[in-house]
Formats: structure tokens, C-alpha cells, sequence
């Protein structure tokens, strides 16, 4: 079974304006609300690929129950606790002539509330799927992804991390399946600037170094690149198209990876749906249709560097 983890899910306000300006009155030409949070997104996904995930993390208050209605009319296997304090967080993502992102910081979540999660975690058996993915509360430590990681070890699960900062670091010691920083958070983790193909590849094998199996770096418009367990280096393309709201890309790329990989067991193959299933998304209001996704493979050319 695959599992996804939303600690901090999030309604997704998406507004569409001519030209924002800052410091007046703004008035939308479009406006969409969407379930999201990028454990959500990524089972969301799979779901279209045609794999069953469980969705597991935290909801509260008017917004929450408004996630958990969608995804149970979306068919998606939720199981997400109910905290009692504070509200799910509301994302607002203005598509202006910039894409411009403000994300909450989502309630406080209490050790009662964070044992059931690890009670849920400990029924997973080997060879399961884990997607420990996106921020986390404030109020918990950059250690939480990694004590996850701990309590699962020994049990074969492959664990995908998608995460910033610390909280991405401190997991790599335990050997998570795969991570996908994007080169923005690649360049944030080494506090480096990151002009070319060969300057990020080095900086990808860090990561692969410090203990991450595959590491893949996805690079918007610009494609995405991969360091497998192997050590092989792949260089993917992107699909043309118009792009009419790329939020939730990177987690389209995780959950087509993770997909492409399970019918493969290839990384190739894995990256290809990968960069299929993060244009298709980007070419999408909300995330991508399978339809849209399979459209766009023929399109994405994998090369070996
Ligand atoms: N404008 C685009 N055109 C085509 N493909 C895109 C575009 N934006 C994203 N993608 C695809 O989706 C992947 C993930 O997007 P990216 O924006 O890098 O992720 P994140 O949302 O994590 O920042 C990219 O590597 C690429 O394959
Ligand atoms: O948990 P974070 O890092 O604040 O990110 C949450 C946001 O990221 C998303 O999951 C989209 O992520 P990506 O664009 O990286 O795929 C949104 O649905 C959500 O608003």
C-alpha cells in the first residue's frame, strides 16, 4: 500500500489577475479553490495513474472539513485525524504576470493528536510506499520527518521525503527512496547559487552523498534532473504547453515518479512520467487528468549525462 502524510493540508485560494498591484484594491478575473497540500496532491495523482494511496495527516475546523468532503467525493482514501484546535490553512497562489505563493502556517497539532498519527504508521508493512511530504507546524521540531524515518527503519518501507531546509536534511542519514528538493531549495540547502546543468548535478550528488538514494531535481520550465541509487545521471525535457497554474508540479512529478517506478521498476521510465504528470499539471488549472498526462509522454525525451 502507498501512503501519503499531509501534516499542514491547505485549501488552495488560486485568483487570476491582469497585473497585481501592491498597496491598492485588486479585483480577480478567475478564481478556483482546490484541496491541497502536497501529500494530498501526490495521492491525488496517483489515483489518476490508476494506484490506491491512503491519505494520512491532520484536518480541523470548516476549512478542514471542506478538504476531507472533496477527497471523499474524489474517491480518495482518506484518513486524516481531526485536531480541535485553530483551522486548515487557506494557500493563497495569484497568478499575475508572476506566480506569487502566500502560504499559512496551519494550527498547532498536540502530542495526543501526534500519537494516533504514529499509531497509524506502525501498521505499515514491508515493502509499503510512505510520502512524507511538505511543511510541517511551526510548533513541531525539523527532527519530525526524520523521527518518522527512525521508527520505520528495519522495515523495508520506501520512504519519498519532499520537504525544505532541516527537515530534509536530518532525514537523509536513514536512506529515504527518494527526495525532490526543486533547484530553488537545492540552492537554499547549500546556500549556493546555481547557474548550469553541471553546477546543480553537483550539488544533487551531495545529497546522494549525505545518504539519499535517488535524488531528483526538478527545475520547472527547465526539466528535472535525477542521481539514481545507481549512480546514473538522467536529464529530462519538459512538454510544451501553456501554463495556467504550475502549483502542484513538483508534487505531480513525485507522485508520477513513484507511479512510473511501481509499472517499471525503471528510473527512466520513472522520471519520464515524472516530467509527463508536472507539465500536465502546470498545463492545468488544478492537478492533471490521467488523459492529459499520457498525452504529454511521447513529448519527454529522458537522455543518460
Ligand atoms: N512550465 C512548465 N512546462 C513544462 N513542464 C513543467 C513546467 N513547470 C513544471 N513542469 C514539470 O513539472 C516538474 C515539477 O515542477 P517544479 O515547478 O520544478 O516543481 P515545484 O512545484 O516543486 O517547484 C518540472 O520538473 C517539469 O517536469
Ligand atoms: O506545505 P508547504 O510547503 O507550505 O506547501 C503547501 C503547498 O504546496 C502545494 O502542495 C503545491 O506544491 P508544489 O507546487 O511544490 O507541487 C500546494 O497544494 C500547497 O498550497
Amino acid at each position: 500500500m502507498i501512503y501519503t502524510v499531509t501534516l499542514n493540508p491547505s485549501i488552495d485560494y488560486v485568483i487570476k489577475l491582469d497585473n497585481l498591484k501592491n498597496g491598492e484594491v485588486n479585483r480577480t478575473k478567475e478564481e478556483y479553490v482546490y484541496p491541497g497540500g502536497k501529500g494530498i496532491n501526490v495521492s491525488l495523482i496517483l489515483k489518476e495513474l490508476g494506484y490506491e494511496s491512503r491519505a494520512l495527516g491532520f484536518v480541523s475546523g470548516f476549512t478542514g472539513n471542506y478538504i476531507k468532503d472533496v477527497l471523499k467525493d474524489k474517491g480518495l482514501n482518506e484518513d486524516f485525524i481531526n485536531i480541535k484546535n485553530g483551522f486548515t490553512r487557506i494557500n493563497v497562489k495569484v497568478k499575475s504576470s508572476e506566480e506569487t505563493e502566500i502560504n499559512g502556517q496551519g494550527p498547532n497539532i498536540s502530542e495526543e493528536d501526534l500519537n494516533k498519527l504514529y499509531e497509524k504508521l506502525d501498521t505499515l508493512r514491508e515493502n509499503d510506499v510512505l510520502v512524507l511530504a511538505g511543511s510541517i507546524p511551526n510548533t513541531l521540531d525539523s527532527s519530525f520527518y526524520e523521527n518518522i524515518m527512525k521508527r520505520l527503519e528495519n522495515k523495508n518501507i520506501k520512504i519519498v521525503v519532499d520537504a525544505t531546509k532541516n527537515l530534509l536534511i536530518n532525514v537523509l542519514k536513514h536512506k529515504p527512496f527518494l527526495i525532490k528538493p526543486n533547484n530553488h531549495e537545492l540552492e537554499e540547502l547549500f546556500n549556493v547559487k546555481l547557474e548550469t546543468v553541471d553546477e546543480i548535478i553537483t550539488y544533487a550528488r551531495k545529497l546522494k552523498d549525505m545518504g539519499a538514494k535517488n535524488v531528483l531535481i526538478s527545475r520547472g520550465k527547465d526539466g528535472a534532473l535525477l542521481i539514481t541509487e545507481n549512480g546514473e545521471t538522467f536529464i529530462s525535457n519538459v512538454a510544451k504547453g501553456k501554463v495556467k497554474n504550475s502549483v502542484g508540479a513538483g508534487d505531480s512529478m513525485v507522485a508520477g515518479f513513484i507511479a512510473g517506478y511501481l509499472n517499471s521498476k525503471d528510473y527512466k521510465e520513472a522520471l519520464k512520467l515524472g516530467a509527463a504528470s508536472g507539465g500536465a499539471t502546470a498545463f492545468s488549472n488544478d492537478l492533471a487528468d490521467k488523459e492529459h498526462i499520457y498525452s504529454l509522454i511521447d513529448e519527454i525525451n529522458v537522455e543518460r549525462r
